[in-house]
Formats: structure tokens, C-alpha cells, sequence
């Protein structure tokens, strides 16, 4: 699998396309999204930069890693929003997918039929260990998905589970290290188990 895109064509010659970098909380998809939109910028092209408008973490505007990475972004609060913005553009960022309604799906579609390349990071789980949202959707459409990694809080293994440290049964609970850690599968299905014995 390639995991970092260094194509040339991919990444300087219009050519609709859609890639997906999916993973757990932590694995690093905001700055590779991040390094894949500012490489656009450093080749000229035409960038737009979509996050949810819930998403008010660490910035009401900009898109931020945990690690303070930022690009400008413009909020919205419906996939079709992107359509109206994204006339004469070469490359569509969008950021926390999972957030987004399924409609993002026929909006990146339709992008990337029109000649646009289309980065998409996302959630692909939510704390339960379910497909979030828009995401698997994505997937399915992507023409490369890559899944990055974080490190496991508990043993040091690979990360893909996002598992939640405070209680709430809602899907979507904003958070940073205080409500969610990663852990690799193993770690995560006996935190599960720990969870329920201490309801
Ligand atoms: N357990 C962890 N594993 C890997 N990176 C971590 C971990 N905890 C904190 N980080 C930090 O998170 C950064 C990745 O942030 P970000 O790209 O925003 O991730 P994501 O968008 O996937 O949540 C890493 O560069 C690192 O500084
Ligand atoms: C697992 C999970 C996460 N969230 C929230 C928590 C954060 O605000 C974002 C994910 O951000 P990141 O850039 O991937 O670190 O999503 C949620 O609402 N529900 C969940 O199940
Ligand atoms: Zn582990």
C-alpha cells in the first residue's frame, strides 16, 4: 500500500480523484491532510478547505492537528455547501468526515467526476467500534484509501480503536486525550469489557 502520496500526476495534474485517509483518534490523518493540501498550494493549484462547522475544538476557522498543524479552512454545515464554494478549484480538502451527512458522498463523487482531486480525512469508527457516518461510504468510492495508525496508550502496538474514558453513550462527543485514548484491538475489547464490569 502506498501510504503518502508523492505521485506526480496525482499531485499536480488535474485529474479527478478521490482519496480517503481514514483511521482511529490520533493517528495522524488531519496532518496528512494537512501536508497533502499544502504541497497543492506549493504546486499553484487551487485549494478549498472544508470542516464541519461543529467542530470547534482547538478553532472555529482553521483546521488543527493535535500537534498545532494548521491551514485555513472555511466551516460548513452541509456537505451540499461544498458545491457552492468549489467552482475553479484543482483540490477539495475536507476534514472530519464522519461528521458530515451521507450526501458528502454524491458531493465528492461529483467533484471528482468534474476533474477535481478530493482529500477526504475522517473517523472511519466511532468509540463503539462502528462505521461513522459518511465514512465507509467514502471508502467504497475512494479511488485510494490510506489508513494511518496511532500508538496504543496501553501497550505500544498499533492503534485503530478510539476508545472513549469518560461516560456518554452519545455518537458524537467532541474530545481530545481527556475523553478518548488509542488502543490496538486487544487493549480495546478489555477496556470494553471493563467499562461494562464497572457500570
Ligand atoms: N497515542 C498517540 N499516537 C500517535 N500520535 C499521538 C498520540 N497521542 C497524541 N499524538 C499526537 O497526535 C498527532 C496526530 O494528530 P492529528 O493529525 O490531529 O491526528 P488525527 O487527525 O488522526 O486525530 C501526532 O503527531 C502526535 O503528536
Ligand atoms: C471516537 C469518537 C470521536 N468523536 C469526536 C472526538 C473528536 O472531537 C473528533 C475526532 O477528532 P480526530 O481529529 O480524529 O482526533 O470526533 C465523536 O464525536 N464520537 C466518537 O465516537
Ligand atoms: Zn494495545
Amino acid at each position: 500500500m502506498v501510504l503518502f502520496s508523492e505521485d506526480q500526476i496525482h499531485e499536480t495534474k488535474m485529474r479527478g480523484r478521490i482519496e480517503v485517509i481514514c483511521g482511529s483518534m490520533f493517528s495522524g490523518k488531519t496532518e496528512e491532510l494537512i501536508r497533502r493540501l499544502k504541497r497543492a498550494k506549493y504546486a499553484k493549484q487551487r485549494v478549498e478547505i472544508f470542516k464541519p462547522a461543529i467542530d470547534v475544538r482547538y478553532s472555529e476557522e482553521n483546521v488543527v492537528s493535535h500537534d498545532s498543524n494548521t491551514i485555513a479552512s472555511t466551516p460548513i454545515d452541509s456537505s451540499a455547501s461544498i458545491l457552492l464554494f468549489t467552482s475553479e478549484i484543482d483540490v477539495v480538502g475536507i476534514d472530519e468526515a464522519q461528521f458530515f451527512d451521507d450526501g458528502l458522498i454524491d458531493v465528492c463523487n461529483q467533484l471528482a467526476n468534474n476533474g477535481v482531486r478530493v482529500i477526504i480525512a475522517g473517523l472511519d469508527m466511532d468509540f463503539k467500534g462502528k462505521p461513522f457516518g459518511p465514512m465507509p461510504g467514502l471508502c467504497a468510492i475512494a479511488d485510494e484509501v490510506s489508513k494511518v495508525h496511532a500508538i496504543c496508550m496501553k501497550c505500544g502496538q498499533l492503534a485503530s480503536f478510539s476508545h472513549r474514558t469518560v461516560k456518554s453513550d452519545k455518537q458524537v462527543l467532541l474530545g481530545e486525550t481527556a475523553e478518548y485514548e488509542p488502543l490496538c484491538r486487544t487493549c480495546y475489547n478489555r477496556a470494553i469489557e471493563e467499562d461494562k464490569n464497572n457500570l
